[in-house]
């Protein structure tokens, strides 16, 4: 709702009052209505002042409501009728203004924000784009170029940089409220003819067609499928072609476009599960609301490898003493530039203080003794993390949370070299440690409720996305990678190539195919856990070539790996590069040969395999695991599957996640097709449907925010 107020005795003052965010909700956007007609009706009255309760202007629309029918007053007369309004309206931006926000600050005659304010149109992030006149008011008020940056990319504006474009009158450091106020007194009385930017011109720079083509090329080189950015171009370019009447007919025809979309409801499906993830459990019973965090400090990395390095950074960043250890006198001086390096980048990067000085390198483990916190980031091998993990609980003091960045191995095998088990956690980042934004924190069955919520924590205060799952070789990220990859090493035998997979799959949205991605983070990564356990065996001819376990095996991967073709490091691996560590991935002659000669040897008849195979095999496969990590209670909710697969794995935002994705398909498609092609591959793992899947098919695919009431959770251990 909103607050009517009298302030100083002409100032009327109209207060946004809906937690969190002062969202425009059906009841505020009534309030706003009433408010406002009730300040022009009272003589005394002589200008408005609109501001949000709590220190927060306004977050926009109330994304809460998208999915139910409309209620209330809409926003576009709502905003107009501020604009008309014969008295001035000023907006008084604390916090933020955001979305509908922004629109209904620019609806206003004047705007002053406080210097720690940020402005911007996220829209775009939900697939829409500004609709109640954004489009149309912020090209007039700030030129094309700077609108379409701002409305195509999301971006938050600082209050200094909004002052600059010419979105704010002035920025306050002190109460912006207070400000407004009396910025209201002064107007009282002048002409509002030049204030209302509805009725300016649109800016027409002479190169505005070269402007929009190239808007519209940067779209498509990041949107990636998106159509949402695409359509904020046309909406602005009608900005500057139409009267303002007509664009806003245009802009209300785009937004409908997009707001009934599918990519519209996966991408706000997408922001509410970014933020449930925060609401952990665990398969034991514990809880983000039952389980406090420990304090945390002073922190230690163990290992300055690639991994460590960004983790050493991400720590320091986030403003934790930090101990880097690294036992090899070499690594630990690369270390310590390659660090410096990054620490350097973001600061200039970000505009905020070098953290040099949080970190103290050691080449002794001894170092770590008065830490409050440990993350191993040794060489991915059991044996050593084990010896790391005993050594840890000799050295630390009583207490210290010893965690460990393995991306699959058995918390609770490592837990166990420990005195005390309750306090080992998994904290997997993702490469670059420092840029990636996902942790996945992985709970064994001993972890203690509080050392999940510290993890959690940690995460969160390093810039991270943190996601509670529980301990399975792989966690969820890599478990469900597996048959993903798998289907694709198939997809070879059979018939297809590298490059049709990953144009495949790159037209679905991933940045990078399977493949491309496998080249990138090296094929001997997988070769080495493959060997590790014994599946990599030396026959290559012969039945028992692609048989392991009684299921169909593919050794594409580790054939490729004997011959040294480990991807971009080494120039060659499922495509070829100018040079070892070059980029740009080339069809490879000698890899078609390669698969040509290895189907005749194992008896394949390559065969045509077209687009619809390709991409059904590969994610409904990845899906597939995706419910059984959820029967299997890994993974509390589809959200937190959905948010890793997005933030770690590629997987296009715009499509929700896999979990999201699947429930858009049909539960009931799904099934049908992973039945299709096992029964035309019966020996190929991966493609029965599990019994989750096939209960919530069953079920009549109910909405994805029901299908925690049909997964049964195991039984608490607590
Ligand atoms: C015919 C045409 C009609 C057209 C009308 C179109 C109008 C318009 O152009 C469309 C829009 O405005 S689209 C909207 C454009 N606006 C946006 O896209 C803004 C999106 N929001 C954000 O970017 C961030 O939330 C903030 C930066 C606001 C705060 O960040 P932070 O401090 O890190 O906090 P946090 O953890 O992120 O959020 C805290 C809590 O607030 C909740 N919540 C937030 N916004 C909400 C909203 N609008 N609504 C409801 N709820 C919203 C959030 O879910 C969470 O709830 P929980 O229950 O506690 O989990």
């Amino acid at each position: 709702m909103a607050l009517y107020s009298r302030v100083s005795g002409s100032v009327g003052m109209i207060t946004l009052q809906n937690p969190p965010v002062n969202a425009l909700s059906a009841a505020v956007r009534q309030g706003i209505v009433d408010m406002m007609h009730r300040a022009l009706s009272e003589p005394e009255v002589k200008s408005v002042v609109i501001c949000g309760q709590n220190g927060k202007f306004c977050g926009g629309a109330d994304i809460r409501e998208f999915g139910a029918k409309m209620t209330g007053p809409p926003l576009v007369p709502m905003v107009h009728l501020i604009e008309a309004a014969s008295k001035p309206v000023v907006a008084a931006i604390e916090g933020i203004a955001l979305g509908g926000g922004l629109e209904l600050a620019l609806s206003c005659h004047y705007r002053i924000a406080h210097s720690k304010a940020t402005l911007g149109f996220p829209e775009v992030a939900l697939g829409l784009l500004p609709g109640a006149g954004g489009t149309q008011r912020l090209p007039r008020l700030i030129g094309v170029p700077a609108a379409l940056d701002l409305i195509t990319t999301g971006r938050h504006v600082t209050a200094a940089e909004a002052r600059q474009l010419g979105i704010v009158d002035e920025v306050t450091d002190l109460n912006a409220v207070d400000a407004a106020v009396k910025f209201a007194q002064s107007v009282t009385g002048k002409s509002l003819d030049a204030r209302r930017i509805s009725t300016y011109p649109c800016p027409r720079p002479p190169d505005l067609d070269a402007i929009f083509e190239r808007a519209m090329q940067q779209v498509r080189r990041s949107a990636r499928g998106a159509i949402a950015p695409g359509t904020c171009v046309q909406a602005v370019h009608a900005a500057v072609t139409l009267p303002y009447a007509k664009g806003m007919e245009r802009e209300r025809e785009l937004f409908s476009l997009l707001f009934t979309s599918g990519q519209a409801r996966a991408l706000q499906y997408y922001f509410f599960a970014q933020r449930a993830v925060s609401r952990w459990s665990t398969a034991n019973g514990a809880r983000w609301d039952t389980s406090k965090p420990r304090p945390v400090r002073k922190a230690a990395v163990i290992g300055l490898g690639t991994m460590g390095r960004g983790i050493t950074v991400s720590l320091a960043q986030a403003g934790f003493s930090v101990v880097a250890v690294e036992t090899q006198e070499q690594q630990l001086s690369e270390a310590k530039q390659a660090v410096s390096g990054m620490l350097e980048r973001g600061a200039k990067r970000r505009g905020v203080p070098l953290a040099h000085d949080k970190i103290k390198y050691s080449c002794s483990v001894q170092a770590v003794a008065d830490v409050d916190l440990v993350i191993e980031a040794v060489f991915e091998d059991m044996a050593l993390k084990k010896t790391v993990f005993q050594q840890l609980s000799a050295i630390c003091k009583p207490g210290v949370l010893l965690c460990t960045n393995t991306s699959g191995l058995d918390i609770d095998e490592l837990a166990s070299q420990t005195q005390s088990p309750e306090l080992v956690v998994g904290m997997h980042f993702f490469a670059p440690a420092h840029v990636m934004q996902l942790l996945e924190v992985v709970y064994g069955p001993r972890s203690s409720p509080e050392v999940v919520a510290t993890a959690m924590q940690m995460g969160k205060k390093m810039g991270k996305v943190s996601v509670a799952v529980g301990n399975c070789r792989g966690f969820v990220g890599n478990r469900m990678l597996k048959p993903y990859l798998e289907q694709a090493f198939f997809l070879l035998e059979e018939g297809a190539t590298p490059e049709q997979v990953d144009q495949v799959l790159e037209e679905f949205g991933f940045a990078m195919g399977v493949f491309k991605v496998s080249d990138l983070s090296g094929l001997d990564v997988g070769w080495k856990v493959r060997k590790s356990d014994g599946l990599v065996s030396p026959a290559s001819t012969g039945t028992s070539a692609r048989i392991r376990g009684g299921s169909r095996y593919s050794p594409l991967g580790d054939l490729l790996c004997e011959r040294g073709r480990f991807g971009q490091k080494t120039g060659r691996g499922w495509y070829q590069y100018d040079k070892p560590g070059g980029r740009v991935a080339k069809p490879d002659p000698w890899l078609h040969g390669f698969l040509e000669e290895y189907r005749a040897q194992h008896g394949l008849v390559a065969r045509h395999i077209d687009h619809q195979e390709v991409l059904e095999r590969c994610l409904y496969a990845l899906i597939n695991e995706g419910f059984q990590i959820l029967q299997d209670g890994i993974a509390a909710g589809p959200e937190d599957i959905d948010v890793i697969y997005v933030l770690g794995y590629g997987w296009p935002r715009h499509r929700g996640g896999p979990m999201f994705y699947a429930g858009q398909v049909g539960l009931d498609k799904v099934v049908e097709r992973l039945e299709h092609y096992q029964q035309i591959h019966p020996d190929v793992p991966g493609l029965q449907p599990c019994s989750l899947l096939r209960k919530l098919a069953a079920s009549g695919n109910p909405a994805i925010h029901k299908w925690r009431e049909v997964i049964q959770k195991p039984r608490s251990q607590l």
